[in-house]
Parts: structure tokens; sequence; C-alpha cells
């Protein structure tokens, strides 16, 4: 049988040796335990490989990067807050589970769930739009996941169709958690300087004035407002990326872009799009509600799961259990 501490992985061996005493080994799972396929893409610092386990012949996808250039690149962070943030998730049906890590003298593996569909994406791109049930079906699983990443106090910050993978049922699997930021709960009462909501936040550096330096900023197109303005990006700053989302599934466009970054941020914090004719009503009051520029009056998860654009979905396991629906 296997068991796996904290994302190392180590497998149990039993054996009975000429005495008939039983020998308990704990093997390391390393790459020696994979036969390695083709490439399912490659990233700035990873190349992503389809992979069997010899054992027990499960597939997986294997992240591998490569050491030097991690620590040349000032990466070694995002590694490890990747692995930490995919430990903390532990197992939901809308997240690439991250099933072992390990290392050998050049290189860093992660074992993860495989998402043979590939990104949400490349559907969008082949189909332009999508029509109104297949929107409501993967925004539900995306939302039903962003809850989950949530209650775990995660932030995902980077939330876009690339990073929304599908397995082969079609399944939403989010993925890309480099860069997602961990809310610890607070030690001793919120003190003036924590984050929003008295969370202090830890994996990014404070000024000295105790604001928090945000080094990082998601895609242009997805950033919300207040990440551009106050540099302080909270759950509902996920929000807002689902509701570009949303917008783009059904028009086959971002709400907001422009020929550069800057004039894309300029959109944004001055909430200039528009809706395309003929876009859906109740859809386009689903995404008014969630594209307002202050955080605290975006729609929570709890009234948009109750939104009228959501009828018919039942929350919880069925969502994961229904058909997908076809793409047409
Ligand atoms: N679990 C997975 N199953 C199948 N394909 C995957 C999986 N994870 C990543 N991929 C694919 O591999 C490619 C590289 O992914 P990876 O996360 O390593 O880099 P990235 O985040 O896409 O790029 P960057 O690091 O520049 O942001 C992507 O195109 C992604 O679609
Ligand atoms: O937490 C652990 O298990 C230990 C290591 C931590 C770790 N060791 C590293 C060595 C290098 Cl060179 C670079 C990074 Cl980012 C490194 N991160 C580790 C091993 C494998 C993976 Cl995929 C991530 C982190």
């Amino acid at each position: 049988e296997e068991w796996k501490d904290r994302g190392a992985a180590v497998g149990v061996q039993r054996d009975i040796d000429a005495n008939g005493n039983t020998i308990t080994r704990v093997v390391k799972k390393g790459v020696k335990d994979f036969s390695f396929g083709r490439t399912l893409g490659e990233g700035s610092y990873s190349t992503v490989l389809a992979a069997t386990d010899r054992t027990t012949l499960k597939e997986y996808a294997i992240k591998v990067l490569d050491k030097r250039h991690i620590i040349k690149e000032k990466k070694v962070k995002y590694v490890n807050i990747e692995k930490n943030t995919l430990n903390r998730l532990g197992e939901h049906p809308g997240v690439v589970r991250l099933y072992y890590t390990f290392q050998d003298e050049r290189s860093l593996y992660f074992v993860l769930d495989l998402a043979a569909g590939g990104e949400l994406l490349g559907f969008l791109k082949r189909m332009t739009t999508f029509d109104e049930e297949c929107t409501r079906y993967y925004s539900a699983q995306i939302l039903d996941t962003i809850e989950y990443m949530h209650s775990k106090g995660v932030i995902h910050r980077d939330l876009k169709p690339e990073n929304v993978l599908l397995d082969d049922q079609m399944r939403v699997k989010i993925t890309d958690f480099g860069t997602a930021k961990i809310l610890d709960p607070p030690k001793k009462p919120p003190q003036n300087g924590d984050g929003p909501s008295g969370m202090p936040y830890h994996g990014d550096p404070m000024e000295e004035d105790g604001s928090k330096a945000n080094s990082f900023v998601g895609t242009a197109e997805y950033v919300s407002p207040e990440l551009l303005t106050d540099k302080a990006a909270c759950k509902a700053s996920d929000l807002w990326a689902f509701g570009c989302i949303v917008f783009q599934l059904l028009s086959g466009r971002p709400p907001f872009k422009a020929v550069n970054e800057y004039q894309t941020f300029q959109k944004i914090v001055g909430l200039e799009y528009e809706f395309p004719k003929g876009f859906p009503p109740v859809a386009r009051d689903l995404v008014e509600r969630l594209l307002v520029l202050d955080p605290a009056k975006r729609l929570n998860i709890e009234h948009i799961k109750n939104h009228e654009f959501f009828d018919g979905i039942e929350w919880g396991r069925t969502l994961w259990k229904i058909k997908a629906p076809r793409l047409k």
C-alpha cells in the first residue's frame, strides 16, 4: 500500500524473509518509477511530460523544472509556493492534484493529474464562442473550484482560460499555483498593516511602512482594478477574473483588451468595456455584478451560485458527475 507524507511520496513495500519475518521497506518514488511519454507542453521554466507509473500503470503529467534555470531566473520562491499550495489544496475534482515531488541532481519533478484535454482556451479558440449551456457548465465548475480554493485560504491570482485545463471527460482542472497567495489565519488579533479583512499575508515581502509589496501582477487582461490601484489582491480578485472568463466564453474575447498592457490597465481601472450585440441578458447581468471596481461591492460566491444564470445547476458533488455538454 502507499502512503504519502506532505508532498514527498514514499511507498511501503512488504516482503517475507527466509525465516518468514515481514520486512517493511520504505521506498521513495523517483524518475525510475515512471516511463515518460510525449511532451504535453512547455513553460518558461518547465517541461510537462505524459508519464506512466511502471508499477500501477496509472498515467500522470510530470512537470520537470531545471534547477539551474530556476535559480538563475530567481524562481525558487514560486516553485516552492506552487508545491506548498498544491499540497495545501489536497484533493478536489477541479484542482490539478499533486501526487509526489522529487528531485535528482539536475531537475525537480511534480507528479500531477494528467489533464488530457489540454487548455480551455484551446477549445474556445476552435469554437470562437461557447453557447450558454457550455458556458454555464464550465463556469460552474470553475466557480465551485474557486470556492474550494478560497475555503482553504488560497487566492489563485492568475485565473484565465489558459490555466483552466480539462481532463479526458472534459471536466475542469485548474492549474498554475506558483503565483497563488496563501492567507494565514491570524495568530494574533488583526493589527493595522495586515492584509484586508485583518488577514495577514505571507509570500510577499512587506514594505517598511507595513504595506504589502505585491511583487506579482497576473495576466493583464484578467488583472483586477484593486491590484492596479492599491496593489492588494484579495479573494474578490479571483471573482473579477471569473467575470472576465464568463464574458470571454460567451463573446470569444476578454472584456478588457487593448494594444498594450498599459492601455489594457487603463480600460480596467476606467471600467471601459462593452458587451457585443446578442450577448445573453441574464449572463450580462451576472457579468455586470462581477466587473465592479470596488471589490467589496462585487457579488460573493453564494450570490453568484444563486444567480439566474446558474438556474438548473446542482452545486456540490453532482456538478462533477454530470456529462459535459457537447461543444457545439
Ligand atoms: N497537469 C497537466 N496535464 C496536461 N497538460 C499540462 C498539465 N500541466 C501543464 N500542462 C501543459 O503544459 C504546458 C506548460 O505548463 P506549465 O505549467 O509548465 O507552464 P505554464 O504555466 O504554461 O507557462 P509559464 O510557466 O510560462 O507560465 C501548458 O501548455 C499546459 O497546458
Ligand atoms: O519541499 C521539498 O520537498 C524539497 C524541495 C525544496 C526545493 N529544493 C530545491 C532545489 C532547487 Cl535547485 C530549486 C528549488 Cl525551487 C528547490 N526547492 C522540493 C523538491 C521538489 C520539488 Cl518539485 C519542489 C521542492
